[in-house]
């Protein structure tokens, strides 16, 4: 009962603010948009905000169009013991956390995001088909490079900046599983292994996308969906996305 506010011990004062920001009223707004993107409908997809300690999810299974602040879950990052077994400090009445908690958590824990979105937009789903034709060892992940829209990208963890014009992002792609709860171990080796990766892509699924702000994983989530929709037109050209072109005047800090 510690972490309980007595006056009402399912803590429904977590998700009611008169503030649009309040990740309670986010989440539902945020869905809204992202549905007319095509990138949760459904009931796929969803988006979890980091608030201090308190995280604030989605219930899971519902049209993540239109959720209320009141269908919001809040956990306490720093009263888990497991986060396997988690304990909510609010919990809607007949609903079930989104799936993708674990892996929203794992955003959280170990790359010290504060949102994270989980998009199935086709355009991810449509590079990971493309990656799969390429084969075993060609497959895991998804680069490109100079394109414009790259600059979306903070070079990442702990470092300053973002990309530049030239440099190379690179998603790395898991494979699918029967149970979302299962990628968790290989979405946090995708993490291990691409530590200045913002995003995972989750092969015939769609991908996760993370940022240190909601600015930032909404505005990363855009960049990646507009790379990935680009990359499928080029192939469709026949033009291959990966260029290698190199500057043909030395770059300069300021010009990338
Ligand atoms: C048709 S959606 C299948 C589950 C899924 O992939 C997903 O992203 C949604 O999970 P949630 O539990 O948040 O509804
Ligand atoms: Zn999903």
């Amino acid at each position: 009962m510690a972490d309980q506010d007595m006056s009402n011990n399912n803590n429904d004062n977590l998700v009611v603010s008169e503030n649009p920001e309040h990740p309670a009223n986010l989440i539902p707004s945020l869905c809204a948009k992202f549905w007319t993107l095509g990138w949760v409908t459904g009931t796929g997809g969803g988006c979890s905000i980091k608030e201090d300690d308190l995280v604030y999810i989605a219930p899971s299974g519902v049209q993540k169009e239109l959720m209320k602040p009141s269908d919001i879950y809040v956990l306490k990052l720093s009263s888990q013991t497991d986060l396997r077994n988690r304990s909510y400090l609010r919990s809607p009445p007949c609903l079930k956390p989104s799936q993708c908690t674990p892996l929203f958590l794992a955003a959280f824990t170990k790359r010290g995001a504060s949102c994270c979105i989980h998009t199935h937009s086709h355009w991810a789903v449509l590079v990971t088909l493309i990656l799969e034709t390429r084969g075993p060892g060609f497959d895991k992940a998804f680069e490109i490079n100079n394109i414009e829209q790259i600059k979306g990208f903070g070079r990442g963890l702990d470092k300053k900046g973002n990309l530049g014009y030239h440099d190379m992002l690179r998603i790395p792609v898991i494979e699918n599983t029967a149970h979302e709860e299962d990628l968790t171990e290989f979405l946090e080796e995708a993490m291990e292994k691409y530590p200045d990766a913002y995003a995972v892509l989750v092969r015939r699924h769609g991908v996760y996308v993370w940022g240190e702000t909601v600015h930032k994983a909404k505005t990363q989530c855009e960049s990646l969906d507009y790379l990935f929709q680009l990359a499928v037109e080029m192939k469709q050209l026949g033009i291959p996305w990966l260029s290698d072109i190199e500057p043909t005047v030395p770059v300069r800090k300021s010009q990338q």
